[in-house]
């Protein structure tokens, strides 16, 4: 059976909001808030699929509320329906235009809110499902480069406001020309699936973050880690690739699949963006390969 879909319902009078919720409950999981200021605060906490939101209240009004959840993007994709007494076109076309998917006016129809909320979550998860196809690689199916600057920008600016370090990881498998000139492309697809789930598998921190970075390239964001214990997880993403024993007879270096790592820190002062940070990890990356590739070198 799915999950059920999570509705908040905004309105500061009561007896609207025990109606709404006995309208949706069959179906949903509804939590009920009586202003602007309780909405806002709520879903800090508690990711909601829907908001049901009326717009005269004492304090912020709706318009308000549906403002500040567009200029957060953390709230921006929540769809949200207005409720409203008000019945002019002006009101709904402001509504609308605000960026609410839908307006219903009261006195409303139960069966009509019924159907209206069903149609919004419905659009809700074909977004959600789009949205998630198009952060996810397709072949090794883990987070794509796109995902990955997204991650990266968003742990970069957490981390210079919280003064936490954050470290990032660039990994190569070595030879890879090699292996696919020897085992065939396709053989070279299912390498590249295999070392990507072993790499995701060894993520036991949520906050952890690997990356299909191109090619036969990989990338880890890990906020709140220092360079030590950056190298530290890159060692054991090497040993965990090593463990796959994947034969490669015609690597230079082993008779196995191996990867060459490069990390870079926040800890280094020099660094003064995020693109630096990636640029000083692909450094560290050039110099493990350099220095005779199965190996970790931190800048
Ligand atoms: N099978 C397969 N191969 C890929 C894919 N993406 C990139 N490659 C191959 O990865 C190889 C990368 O080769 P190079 O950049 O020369 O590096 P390398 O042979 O790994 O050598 P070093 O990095 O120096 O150890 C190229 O032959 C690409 O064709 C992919 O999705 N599937």
């Amino acid at each position: 059976m799915s999950k059920k879909a999570k509705v908040l319902i905004v309105d500061d009078d009561a007896l609207n909001r025990i109606v709404l919720e006995k309208t949706l409950s069959d179906e949903h999981e509804v939590f009920l808030v009586k202003s602007g200021d309780e909405a806002l605060t709520f879903i800090k906490t508690t990711q909601v699929d829907l908001i049901i939101l009326d717009i005269v209240m004492p304090g912020m009004n709706g318009y308000e509320v549906l403002v500040k959840l567009k200029e957060d993007s953390a709230t921006q994709m929540i769809p949200v329906i207005f409720i409203s007494a008000n019945s002019s076109h002006d009101d709904e076309s402001k509504g609308l235009e605000l960026g609410a998917m839908d307006y219903i006016t009261k006195p409303f129809c139960s069966s009509i809110v019924r159907v209206r909320v069903r149609n919004q979550l419905l659009i809700k998860q074909k977004n959600d499902l789009l949205e998630m196809l198009a952060s996810i690689d397709g072949l090794t199916e883990i987070p794509n480069r796109r995902n990955l600057d997204e991650n990266l920008s968003r742990e970069w600016r957490k981390s210079k406001r919280n003064n936490t370090p954050l470290s990032v990881l660039l990994m190569d498998i070595d030879h890879f020309k090699r292996y696919n000139d020897t085992y065939g492309h396709r053989a070279g697809d299912d390498c590249l699936k295999a070392v990507a789930q072993a790499l995701a598998a060894q993520c036991e921190r949520g906050s952890d973050f690997i990356a299909r970075y191109g090619g036969e390239e990989f990338a880890a964001v890990l906020p709140g880690v220092d360079k030590a214990e950056a190298t530290g997880f890159a060692n054991k993403l090497r040993n965990a690739v090593n463990a796959l024993n994947i034969a490669h007879k015609a690597s230079l270096n082993a008779e196995h699949v191996t990867i060459s790592i490069g990390v870079a820190s926040t800890e280094n002062a020099s660094i003064e963006t995020e693109q630096a940070l990636l640029e000083e990890a692909d450094l560290g990356l050039y110099a493990a390969k350099e220095g005779g590739r199965n190996q970790v070198v931190a800048r």
